[in-house]
């Protein structure tokens, strides 16, 4: 009998990144997300505690978000976590009994080998790339959503219902902000959050250079912003100052030397940019929390060999991020 869940096609040109093809002029175009459901009390994905299993990568900006959000919404108990090797290879991200790395843990679920089998068994003919962050439903052991901007916003609300109201009533989103929050993400996403990998995965000089202009021009309008402010939107929290962070962290680390981003660092050329990622950092564990160095380092440095061929991983800066 042939095992489906073991024997899988080819899928190697998905999965291996460093076989990704850019586009004609040399820029990095990413992907739209395949999986889109919501979860809601009227539809196939109900509100439930424990149906539900997040898959991240530390190294991941984008699954760094779903897990600030769920520890900033307290979810920790309704939805657990499953946390993959930083050294994406191959086979594109491995589970940590696969590839063995302190703080990579095993798919406790299916024993799966890597992300890439649990979209294969959402969807034996999925075409597009193995992505996290996932967020799996364990009910009809399929794919809600792969998209860290609908994930976040799921679990700012869809679970309000199971959860104290203190922690329900916490909005990171709040309709009368909505229109603020848009307009920053309608420019941060394309010049930042995306901007630092058009930079690093360009393959012409021209494509390099636009995008890292862009990162750069979009870095001084935030430095503007947040002159002695704590938060990107009037003085609260939102989902604007969540999608940014997870690249601002990342931005000295990696960014810098990694794809090079390297007209200034934020610790040496962004005051306020960087007192707002500080405070964030050291004053709220649901972003330190979310945050692993070695993972974010490992990851970035080991698996573009088409950008770093010997992996060597550096050791600075030092520290990763600066004391308060
Ligand atoms: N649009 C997705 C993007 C996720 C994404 O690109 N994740 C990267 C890691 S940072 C990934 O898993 N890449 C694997 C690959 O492309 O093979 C989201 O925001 O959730």
């Amino acid at each position: 009998m042939i095992n489906t869940d073991t024997i899988s096609r080819d899928a190697s040109s998905q999965s291996d990144i460093s076989k990704m093809k850019p586009s004609n002029d040399g820029s990095f175009n990413r992907a739209a997300s395949s999986f889109r459901q919501t979860v809601a009390p009227d539809g196939r994905f109900k509100p439930e505690a424990g149906r539900y299993h997040l898959y991240v990568s530390y190294a991941c900006p984008w699954a760094t978000r779903t897990l600030i959000m769920r520890s900033l919404k307290g979810l920790q108990d309704i939805i657990p976590v499953t946390v993959v090797s930083p050294r994406m290879g191959v086979h594109g991200w491995p589970f940590g009994d696969v590839d063995v790395f302190p703080g990579a843990d095993p798919d406790p679920l299916y024993k799966s080998r890597h992300i890439k089998d649990l979209y294969l068994k959402a969807d034996p003919a999925y075409s597009g790339r193995f992505t996290v962050p996932v967020l799996w439903d364990t009910k009809y052991q399929t794919i809600v959503n792969n998209e860290s901007s609908e994930i976040i916003r799921i679990f700012n609300t869809a679970f309000n219902d199971l959860l104290p109201p203190q922690r329900a009533q916490l909005d990171f989103y709040p309709e009368a902000l909505r229109k603020e929050i848009d307009a920053l993400n309608e420019w941060i996403y394309p010049n930042i959050n995306n901007g630092v990998y058009r930079a690093g995965f360009a393959t012409t000089q021209e494509a390099y250079e636009k995008a890292v202009v862009e990162v750069f021009e979009a870095l001084d309008k935030v430095e503007k912003i947040l002159q002695d402010k704590d938060y990107l939107v009037r003085n609260q929290l939102t989902e604007a100052d969540i999608r940014l962070w997870v690249t601002i962290i990342r931005f000295d680390p990696v960014y810098v030397g990694h794809f090079k981003c390297n007209f200034r660092t934020i610790r040496s050329g962004y005051p306020a940019i960087n007192t707002w990622m500080k405070k964030l950092y050291w004053k709220n564990d649901a972003f330190k929390s979310a945050t692993n160095f070695d993972h974010i380092k490992t990851h970035y440095y080991w698996s573009h060999p088409q950008i770093n061929a010997n992996r060597i991983v550096p050791l600075g800066p030092i520290p990763n991020i600066e004391p308060l």
